[in-house]
């Protein structure tokens, strides 16, 4: 394809080089290449070319309407509220008006009154009863470009005032009583304060009348009539939303057409340009004296002297400000090549165009709309050779690495979004500079090349789009619904700017690729001719407007993409704005003059019909609520609340899992605090159990030890103290089964020491006895007396043992006594088992203490008696050694005495000698002692082993078993041996 062989060079849009500007085609190559074959060529297809002639006789300034009256003004003048400086600045606000700000609606030119241009609009109340004169537009109009009027249609004519052409200044035609109203001229309602706030002229009555509810606006402060107590106060732009109402009654003043006029390269004074044209800005008129001439009004005229600002504030700003509203609007750029549409869209850098201009408009409304927010995205397509491409799609790289095509890019229709190319890549804009660069990446994608007419002629229609999305902030239902705005509350606004830069007309060029790009330009721009004649023809032709099967006329929108894209502004559904260029010298132009003439006054045809034909009923866009239907599926801003919606709840439940978790977390982490105290407690008490065991364990080893070293100490009477017990001397190797289980008390009770016999203790038989053994048993005094000092001894050491374990016990029981006291405190509501346990171990600990004391008591008689005895003995010995037979007869007696009490009669041992009877007597008393200390050792023996056995659970049996075990080959050989 052609297309795609067309090198697309960088085009420097946004930021253009600063420099002097590029120099303009030579008329050499214009000229060499107008042949008169090229009027045949598709360039002649053009309806405005092909109506040239009759077109420009018909326009004459004779047959224009005349300007109205300055008494219209003066009569009307009364009903308006008059507006000072002073007023608009600081003085008090008339009653029942709002002040607002605005940005330069005041620059918005009003618009010439044209008859042909009122004729063109519908029937409305307004046009109907302020048209005083009859007058037909039908005779103004060239036959070509005539067509059927409707009656209404010439009802309204006839009444449309003829308004004298050249006459009055730009702002008298601005308060012209048939000044349309208007969203974007600023008619009616406004009253212009410009340069400084010098009052214009006032609206007559009827303008006011039909204006958006009598705002008037100054280049920086608008004042709004409030009919409606009940609704807040438009502020800002917003109060320009207000004109809906008017609006709706009547769809003039939606379309704004704008000729400018580009400086002839060839023509050093301004004045000498042109020629036969005449070109008044202050006018609104672009006037040929030439043949076929004519006089040609339009809404603005901007001279070669106008800069790209001014042209963006007379034709596009108010447009921008109303898509900011809501409404749909529509700029295009619309002439022959190489006349500035280019130049007028995107501008250079020290003189930005439209777009930038737009672009930075929007953001100051954004900015000075706090009370809505706003979601920005662009789109930026071209329409070369009949075919759409995405210039925001970047380079399509295939799978072998080479740049493929691009998905083709289709044109759909829907009911809300009328006719849009998909798919198309949009992307989301925050700031003028993302935006700017967003667009001048798509200028530098869009096809151009030098052709006879412009060194870099755009070779396609360039469309930018650029969709506003916006809503109330605040929770719904916070503003009021009022019938002014009709705004709910919390609804999504969709509306789109539209900002296209149409390839020039141009002649058939003699290269192939640039004739075939021409051949589509011209016809898409015929059609686009086609159809806005249509729109005036079918107008006209009210009745007629069905064919005979009653259907609508078909307009030819499908004809080409370029008039399908623009199908809804063409048709009303937008805010129109068109800015057609023309060159009026032929200097630097590629054609001859005479085809320049007729090709610049074709474009002047096309934007009068343009201005005739198109009426614009666009309103607001109505809010989507929520993000169901296809406009709310279509708005991103409710899309992304939804996300941002949702993505909030998700957070949310997050952040409560979290609570919930960390809550969870914490009460675990109580309990594991808990079960670790309870853990720890539970460790304390089985410590203190097993220190308690430990206690009992030591208590009941050094007992047992005790009882053992006193078992030891029994045995070692006789072995030990052999020689002062002859007693035990005698038994020796007997000794254990000499211990006879008695009672240390009774033993005692029944305990009668006498004094033994003088000489018994001599006659003390030897045999059986070592000789050492005899001479110790017999006593120091050899009869005895040294045993019982052996036995007292040994008692008291008995005593002093005993003493020793009794403190032992008692301080073991102080100690599990306080462990127990902490231990019950810890867990008194656990039951008493363990505390039944305990106070049993307690109370046995305590009597077995109580059975020691009074063993301790028995023992301590029981020395008591033998001191007492061995006193008694000493005496007698004493005695006998006197010789008097009374002391040894005492002496004997009292021997006798002790052992007749102690022995049975007829005892071998009473037939014994005397010294062998005393002795045998001493050793029947040690026995008896022996025997009681057996008995109380079995007896502590045993109570300790009920008490470990209590005290231990479980395993603890078994140890203690195995304790009793090693325990019990001496407890029972002591017991074997007392039966
Ligand atoms: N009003 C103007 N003042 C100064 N220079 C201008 C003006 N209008 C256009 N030019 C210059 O004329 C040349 C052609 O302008 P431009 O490319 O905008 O034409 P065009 O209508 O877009 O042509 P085409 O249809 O071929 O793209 C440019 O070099 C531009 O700088």
């Amino acid at each position: 394809m052609t297309s795609h062989t067309l090198p697309r060079p960088s085009r420097p849009s946004i930021a253009p080089p600063t420099g002097p500007l590029p120099s303009l085609p030579v008329a050499k190559s214009r000229v060499s290449n107008v042949a008169p074959a090229s009027r045949s060529s598709p360039g002649s297809l053009l309806p405005a070319r092909a109506n040239n002639t009759t077109a420009s006789r018909a326009v004459s300034s004779s047959a224009l309407p005349q300007r109205p009256s300055p008494k219209t003004h003066t009569s009307s003048a009364s009903n308006v509220p008059t507006l000072t400086t002073t007023e608009s600045s600081a003085g008090p606000l008339p009653p029942g008006k709002s002040l607002r700000k605005t940005v330069s609606i005041g620059a918005f030119p009003q618009p010439p009154k044209h008859a042909s241009r009122l004729g063109s609009h519908p029937p409305s109340p307004l046009s109907a009863s302020s048209t005083p004169n009859g007058e037909s537009v039908e005779s103004r109009i060239a036959p070509g470009f005539k067509s059927p009027v409707t009656p209404a249609r010439r009802t309204s004519l006839r009444k449309t005032t003829p308004r004298a052409s050249n006459v009055g200044g730009r702002s008298l035609l601005a308060k012209s009583p048939l000044s349309p109203p208007s969203l974007l001229n600023g008619s009616g309602e406004s009253l212009a304060v410009e340069n400084g706030g010098h009052l214009s002229l006032p609206s007559p009555p009827q303008s006011r009348n039909s204006s958006a509810q009598g705002s008037y606006a100054t280049s920086v402060t608008t004042f709004e009539d409030v009919g409606d107590d009940d609704a807040p106060a438009p502020t800002g732009m917003n109060a320009m939303a207000t004109a809906d109402n008017a609006m709706q009654k009547d769809g003039k003043g939606n379309v704004i057409v704008s000729v400018r006029v580009r400086p002839d390269a060839g023509t050093k004074d301004p004045k000498q340009e042109g020629g036969e044209w005449e070109v008044s800005g202050k006018q609104a008129l672009i006037a040929y004296r030439g043949r076929e001439g004519g006089d040609y009004y339009y809404d603005n005229v901007f001279d070669t002297q106008d800069n790209n600002a001014r042209v963006y504030d007379a034709a596009a700003k108010r447009l921008v400000r109303r898509v900011m509203e809501g409404y749909h609007g529509t700029v295009f750029a619309y002439g022959m090549t190489g006349t500035g549409k280019t130049f007028s869209m995107q501008g250079t850098a020290t003189n930005p165009g439209v777009i930038p201009l737009a672009i930075t408009d929007i953001f100051s409304y954004i900015r000075e709309t706090p009370h809505r927010e706003f979601l920005l995205r662009v789109s930026y397509l071209e329409i070369y050779n009949e075919k759409i491409h995405d210039l925001l799609a970047g380079p399509i790289i295939g799978a072998n690495g080479q740049p493929g095509a691009q998905e083709e890019i289709k044109l759909r229709e829907d009911s809300k979004r009328g006719v849009y190319a998909t798919p198309l890549k949009e992307e989301i804009v925050q700031s003028p500079t993302q935006l700017l660069r967003v667009i001048a990446r798509g200028d530098n994608a869009r096809r151009v090349a030098g052709t006879q007419f412009n060194a870099r002629s755009s070779r396609s229609h360039a469309v930018v789009q650029i969709v506003v999305e916006s809503r109330e902030r605040g929770a719904a239902g916070s503003f009021k619904d009022t019938k002014r705005t009709a705004i709910t509350p919390g609804g999504v606004r969709v509306s789109t700017l539209s900002l296209i830069d149409l390839a020039g007309s141009e002649k058939a060029a003699e290269n192939k690729e640039r004739r075939t790009e021409g051949s589509h330009i011209n016809k898409s721009l015929l059609t686009l001719g086609t159809v806005i004649a249509r729109l005036s023809s079918d107008k006209d032709k009210a009745s007629a407007d069905k064919d005979k099967s009653g259907k609508e006329k078909h307009l030819p929108y499908r004809d080409s993409k370029l008039t399908r894209l623009l199908q809804g502004a063409l048709s009303g559904g937008s805010l129109v704005s068109i800015l057609c260029t023309i060159q009026t010298g032929a200097s630097g132009s590629s054609a001859a003059t005479s085809t320049h003439i007729g090709e610049t006054l074709s474009t002047l045809k096309f934007a009068s019909r343009a201005k005739n034909n198109i009426v614009s009923h666009a309103k607001k866009a109505e809010e989507s609520q929520g993000a169901g239907g296809d406009a709310g599926s279509r708005a991103l801003l409710d899309r992304y609340r939804v996300e941002i919606q949702e993505l909030r709840k998700q957070l949310d439940e997050q952040n409560k899992a979290k609570e919930t978790q960390s809550t969870n977390g914490e009460q675990q982490e109580k309990e594991d605090v808990e079960e670790k105290a309870r853990e720890l407690e539970d460790r304390q008490r089985h410590e203190e159990q097993m220190l308690e065991m430990q206690l009992a364990r030591t208590a009941l080893k050094e007992r047992i030890e005790h009882l053992n070293r006193l078992i030891l100490s029994s045995k070692s009477l006789g072995v030990n103290n052999g020689r002062s017990f002859s007693s035990m001397s005698l038994q020796r190797g007997s000794t254990v089964s000499e211990f006879r289980p008695m009672s240390v008390r009774s033993s005692a009770s029944h305990a009668t020491l006498e004094v033994p016999k003088r000489g018994s203790q001599t006659t003390l038989p030897t045999t059986g006895l070592d000789g050492d053994e005899d001479d110790d048993s017999l006593g120091d005094n050899g009869d005895g007396t040294a045993s019982q000092g052996a036995q007292i001894q040994s008692l008291q050491s008995d005593l002093a043992d005993k003493n020793r374990y009794i403190a032992t016990l008692e301080k073991r029981l102080l100690q599990a006594r306080r462990t127990s006291h902490s231990r019950v405190s810890m867990s008194l509501s656990r039951g008493g088992s363990e505390d039944g346990g305990l106070t049993a171990t307690i109370a046995e600990k305590d009597a077995e203490i109580s059975s020691l004391r009074a063993q301790l008591e028995d023992k301590e008689r029981m020395i008591a008696a033998l001191t007492s005895a061995r006193r008694k003995n000493e005496a007698a010995q004493e005695l006998g050694s006197d010789g008097s037979p009374a002391s040894r007869r005492t002496s004997q007696q009292r021997s006798e005495g002790i052992n007749g009490s102690m022995l049975p009669k007829g005892s071998p041992v009473t037939s014994s000698p005397r010294t062998f009877s005393l002795s045998s007597n001493s050793e029947r008393r040690m026995d008896d002692v022996t025997r009681m200390l057996d008995e109380m050792i079995l007896k502590q023996v045993d109570s300790a082993e009920r008490i470990r056995r209590s005290s231990l659970p479980g395993n603890a049996s078994a140890s203690s078993g195995t304790r009793r075990s090693s325990l019990r080959p001496v407890n029972e050989s002591l017991v074997s041996e007392t039966m």
